[in-house]
């Protein structure tokens, strides 16, 4: 079987042939299969975000294969791609509707899952299978079911994001600095509740991340990019072993280097 998700010889060239060039992807070569959670560090401008613009279909590459479930879907524009990948943002406002409630949110997302054959409404059974799957998460969100969206806290509502996400049962889901907007204890919990949510998923997972602890504590696999490329792939086993500081003298020998800012998130 095909890997979930295929990156091969990637490149993207941001303004190519002007002045203000910039070489974002310099070759990218990844596989990932169902049930892979990997984490992706790297410093500033080292093609993260780049990385998960291509395969989310935000931009084209332009040399390379973007492969999903071994079909090229480089020409496929972000909602043809919306069906098999989920993607919740740094900012907590941006993954649901404010306006709705969280059921009515809850309800959307299974729509879409379902590729919208489901009725809109949450049936009863539906509704308590819910709720059960919210409390799991222990953040009270199974009580604030007919509360606006807008009501809730930043971590509420990004772990609202996250269940959102995996009620649309995508194959691959990309977790684009989803913590950084949090304070550190809520970001904490919602590490734990993106653990849970993420097994339960058995997707191809990518959660890009400045924070080193977070990228060791969780996942399968860890990704180290700079300059476009990726410098370092480290495996579960090898992973396990991983302190920051050696995974930070690991960046440093391979030639990249650490933002500031990664260094003040320790
Ligand atoms: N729309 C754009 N137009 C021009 N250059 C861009 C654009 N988006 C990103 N870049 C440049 O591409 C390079 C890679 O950026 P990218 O955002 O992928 O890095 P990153 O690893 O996510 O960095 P950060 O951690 O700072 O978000 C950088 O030099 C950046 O300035």
């Amino acid at each position: 079987m095909p890997p979930t998700l295929r990156l091969i010889d990637v490149t993207l060239t941001y303004n190519p042939g002007r002045a203000d060039e910039v070489r974002a992807l310099r070759g990218v070569n990844l596989d990932v299969d169902q049930g892979e959670f990997i984490t992706v560090v790297g410093s500033n401008g080292a093609g993260k975000s780049s990385t998960v613009q291509v395969i989310a279909g935000d931009v084209r590459p332009s040399t390379g294969e973007v492969r999903m479930n071994g079909r090229v879907v480089n020409a496929w524009p972000e909602h043809k791609r919306a069906g098999l990948v989920a993607r919740v943002f740094d900012d907590p406002r941006v993954g649901s509707a404010p306006d709705l409630s969280v059921e009515d949110n809850l309800a959307l997302a299974l729509a879409r899952g379902r590729r919208r054959t489901l009725r809109f409404a949450l049936d009863q059974k539906r509704r308590r299978h819910l709720r059960e799957k919210l409390s799991e998460l222990g953040l009270g969100l199974e009580d604030r079911l007919h509360q606006r969206v807008g009501l809730l806290s930043a971590g509420q509502r990004q772990s609202l994001t996250m269940v959102m996400a995996g009620l649309a049962s995508p194959r691959i889901l990309l977790l684009d600095e989803h913590l950084a907007a949090l304070d550190p204890a809520t970001a904490q919990r919602v590490l734990t509740v993106t653990s849970t949510l993420v097994r339960e998923m058995e997707c191809a997972t990518l959660m890009v991340t400045h924070n080193m602890d977070h990228a060791i504590s969780i996942g399968t696999r860890l990704l180290v990019m700079s300059g476009g490329v990726i410098i370092s792939d480290i495996a579960e086993q090898e992973k396990q072993d991983l302190t920051v500081k050696g995974l930070i003298d690991r960046i440093t020998r391979a030639g990249g280097t650490v933002a500031d800012r990664t260094l003040l998130a320790q």
